[in-house]
């Protein structure tokens, strides 16, 4: 791994660090937050995986999460939200390819090729990650819109996995709403079968472990009705006695201001869930 950035925030260090992805088949930036810690210390991990048309800088510069991981003794780590090169197919809009990878693995071509945002998240990066830096085995997930539908499914896929999962404005249907469609459909193929293994409200159902959720939305979030519906997940949840924290909140829209108005109380339900 090759570092790109290096700074000192919160007496930690806020590196942005480049490697080859075999997985993905191209070049990756990942950002990683190590705070303060004692010599030979292994410290929990956050992963924090951000929404469409977003890199590995938007969490990093715009949500402040950097103090309140300092004060857990938590790392964070936010990769990229799709591969990236000249080679890896990408499409005009900002919701398809490049920046809007959905944290799934496509079966269609031309996606197949590199768009692995799943197995990447989910193994080579924790690896290059507990062997790079100084990281223990336990890890929890949060994210933001398409990253908090890729918090979700990870969570949801992989009983034991992490400790802890939250999200922020998370499109939680993908199957029913519009992102989620044309993605589906792109990446995944036609058969409306094959997308309930990538969608967090059908997944609830098949869930092998109860593991509480917490997911904060605005209210005055544009994509609220057309796109993100928290409801229709609510309402699965509370069928399967599935345990959600779902906190509703005046006024704030669908950007990182709002994200940075709770981040702290995301990082310390991880904290906890981490260091029980
Ligand atoms: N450009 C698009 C909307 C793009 C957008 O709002 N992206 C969000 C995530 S949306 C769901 O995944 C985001 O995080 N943007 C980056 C940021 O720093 O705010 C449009 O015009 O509608």
């Amino acid at each position: 791994m090759k570092q790109i950035e290096s700074h000192r925030i919160s007496g930690g260090n806020q590196g942005v660090w480049r490697h080859q992805s075999n997985l993905l088949g191209c070049e990756m930036n990942v950002a990683v937050f190590v705070p303060e810690h004692e010599e030979g210390a292994r410290l929990p991990v956050i992963y924090w995986l951000s929404g469409l048309t977003c890199s590995e800088q938007n969490f990093i510069t715009k949500a402040g999460a950097q103090r309140y991981a300092a004060e857990h003794g938590v790392i964070l780590v936010a990769p990229d939200t799709s591969p990236r090169g000249e080679d890896v197919a990408d499409d005009p809009a900002y919701d398809l390819g490049l920046g809007a990878g959905f944290y799934l693995n496509a079966t269609q071509a031309p996606w197949a090729k590199h768009f692995r945002m799943y197995d990447y998240v989910l193994e080579e990066l924790p690896a290059l990650i507990e062997a790079h830096f100084p990281a223990s085995y336990r890890r929890s997930i949060m994210g933001h819109s398409m990253g908090g539908h890729g918090a979700l499914i990870m969570a949801l896929k992989n009983p034991g996995r992490f400790a802890a999962v939250s999200a922020f404005s998370p499109i939680v249907a993908p199957s029913q709403v519009p992102w989620g469609r044309k993605a589906f459909s792109t990446y995944l193929g036609e058969d409306e079968a094959e997308w309930r293994d990538w969608d967090a409200t059908a997944l609830l159902s098949k869930a092998q472990e109860r593991l509480p959720i917490l997911i904060d939305q605005g209210e005055a979030d544009d994509f609220l009705e057309p796109q993100l519906k928290p409801w229709v997940f609510a309402e699965e949840a509370d069928r399967l006695g599935h345990p959600l924290t779902l906190r509703r909140h005046q006024g704030y829209d669908h950007s990182y201001y709002f994200i940075a108005s709770f981040i702290g109380e995301h990082v310390a339900w991880h904290a906890k869930a981490l260091m029980a």
